[in-house]
């Protein structure tokens, strides 16, 4: 009985594939040998497969991992194995956070480990897009110094999309946190990309949100699978990935023509009055950037398209997390913070006769402290600056252990926005705790720099929500921007029924996410501001 059932095809080839695989990982890629001689956390003494059976507690309960290292190995590196990574992931202790920033790419590499994590060559329908990430040139460049520009068009978008999604309900009334904010952050967001009515297609943002979830999920199957099999694996694995982006780029191909054919009419005949002037917005530097550079491949649409889908996959999720993070934070905490927000924020845009520009965006210190905060709290960076080491011979981290060419590294972010040292009463939620300190720092006439150092987007050995160094996320500057003006405008126009307790974060391996299904009581507040 029990054998006819282990010939069934539905059982066999699953099981064999599962025994091809542990053998694959036990005998092939664990080479033992490569591993320095660490602590295996998660490993148990009388465990035949340490690693393995440690990947399986890790990835079952990555928190605990964490905060088992933090107790016992605070000050050493250690082998941490989790299912996507179960034989090459070494934890540096936190003192070798400078270290890690101060090795150049020849040493410690973000893009190999980054393209190797999420298989890149075969998620990404063109990856060459990502081996000349020429749209990283643009956010760093145009995007962050656009911000003051954009901030009209990020208000509007902002009242539209609330209103949409939001509504103006004059009761309590439920609203699902993430998914409406995700939705909201889609539209505010594309409206930087590829301008209006684009950023609130429907279709477009799902796609686009499909996509990037396409490719984590995408790449944790292919990483179970051993390399050879790969390409073949990936022809079934990556369908989605490709479905998604052929619709988004047949969704917006017409949009992408029309605007190189202006460009160009533009650059026939620059004084023909016939033609609007140009957008302001991703998609329009990105043609820009692509004509002056004369590369066909650069201009052709689709590889301009694939450009806004990419920045897209990077922005949306961050962006949509964080912000209900922020609005679970402050739904449940209590109602003067909230009171002081809006405070700051009418007498912020008073002294700014009442306009929302990027001055009076970086006078608001405690909506800034709020993100930051909530960020610390939540940050989905349970581990930071994941290097591969690149090192032909392998190099030594000051801690003191051996990093053979090809291993991964990471350092703590979890436990070191929960450091009750470097954030006293860490585990509260203490919205103005940032604001507060740049203030007692410019108090004690400090620099304005070292009390900028306490803005959101600032980052440090101690705050790596956005990564640190030079690989720091380029986007943070506008993300902090846009979502300090969508917070303000959720704070001056909507009331929260309050929560007694804040619905707890989800962990699926060493990611963190807001709890997606979460909902509070939000009405349309009388005598709105703003
Ligand atoms: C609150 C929102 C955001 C958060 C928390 C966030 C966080 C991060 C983090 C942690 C990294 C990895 C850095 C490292 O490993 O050292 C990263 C990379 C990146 N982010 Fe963001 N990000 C956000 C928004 C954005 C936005 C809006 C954009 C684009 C407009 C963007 C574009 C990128 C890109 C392109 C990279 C890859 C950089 C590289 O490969 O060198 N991010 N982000």
């Amino acid at each position: 009985m029990v054998t006819t059932l282990f010939l069934r095809p539905t059982v066999l080839v699953p099981a064999t594939l599962l025994v091809v695989y542990l053998a694959y990982r036990l005998f092939v890629k664990l080479k033992p040998s490569k591993l320095p001689n660490i602590p295996i956390i998660g490993a148990k003494k009388d465990d035949w497969f340490p690693v393995l059976q440690a990947a399986w507690r890790n990835t079952l309960d990555f928190k605990a991992a964490l905060l088992l290292v933090d107790k016992e190995h605070k000050n050493e590196a250690v082998l941490l194995p989790f299912a996507s990574n179960i034989s090459n992931m070494v934890l540096l202790p936190r003192s070798d956070t400078q270290w890690v920033i101060d090795q150049p790419d020849s040493v410690l590499n973000l893009h190999t480990k980054v393209e190797d994590d999420l298989q890149i060559d075969y998620t990404v329908t063109d990856p060459h897009l990502i081996h000349n990430p020429t749209h990283h040139k643009l956010i760093t460049t145009t995007l962050t110094n656009q911000v003051g520009n954009l901030v009209p068009d990020l208000i509007d978008e902002a009242e539209w999309a609330f209103g949409e999604h939001w509504g103006s309900p004059q009761e309590y009334t439920d609203v699902c946190v993430y998914e409406t904010l995700r939705c909201a952050i889609g539209n505010v967001t594309n409206r930087v990309f590829l301008g209006k009515p684009m950023c609130r297609n429907k279709d477009l943002l799902a796609l686009a949100m499909a996509f990037a979830q396409d490719i984590p999920v995408g790449s944790q199957l292919l990483l179970m699978v051993p390399k050879p099999l790969r390409p073949l694996a990936a022809l079934l694995i990556t369908i989605p990935n490709k479905l998604h982006t052929w619709r988004y780029l047949n969704l917006i191909r017409p949009l992408i023509k029309k605007r190189l054919a202006e460009y160009d009419a533009r650059q026939r005949d620059p004084e023909d009055k016939s033609l609007s002037p140009p957008p302001n917005d991703f998609l329009q530097w990105s043609i820009d950037q692509a004509r002056t550079s004369g590369d066909p491949y650069m201009y052709k649409p689709d590889t301009l398209g694939g450009r806004v889908l990419l920045v897209s996959f990077a922005s949306l999720h961050t962006s949509s997390f964080a912000l209900t993070h922020a609005v679970l934070d402050l739904a449940s905490s209590k109602q003067e913070y909230i009171s002081e927000l809006r405070e700051e924020i009418e007498s912020v845009l008073a002294e700014h006769g009442g306009q929302w520009n990027k001055r009076a965006l970086s006078k608001m210190e405690k909506l800034d402290s709020t993100l930051r905060e909530s960020q610390r709290m939540n940050s989905f960076v349970t581990l930071g600056l994941g290097r591969r080491v690149m090192a032909k011979d392998g190099i030594t981290a000051p801690s003191g252990v051996r990093l053979p060419y090809g291993m991964d590294i990471s350092v703590p972010g979890y436990t070191v926005f929960k450091d009750n040292v470097l954030y006293p009463d860490a585990d509260q939620f203490q919205p103005f705790r940032f604001s507060q300190q740049r203030r007692d720092l410019m108090e004690r006439s400090e620099s304005y720099l070292k009390s900028a150092g306490k803005a959101w987007a600032t980052t440090s050995n101690e705050y790596i929500a956005f990564g640190h160094g030079r690989n720091a996320c380029p986007g943070r500057f506008f993300a902090s921007s846009e979502l300090k003006l969508m917070l303000a405008h959720i704070v001056m126009n909507y009331d929260f029924e309050m929560q007694e307790t804040r619905p707890k974060n989800l962990w699926f391996g060493i990611n963190r996410v807001p709890p997606m299904k979460a909902t509070i009581r939000v009405k349309k507040r009388v005598a709105a501001s703003s």
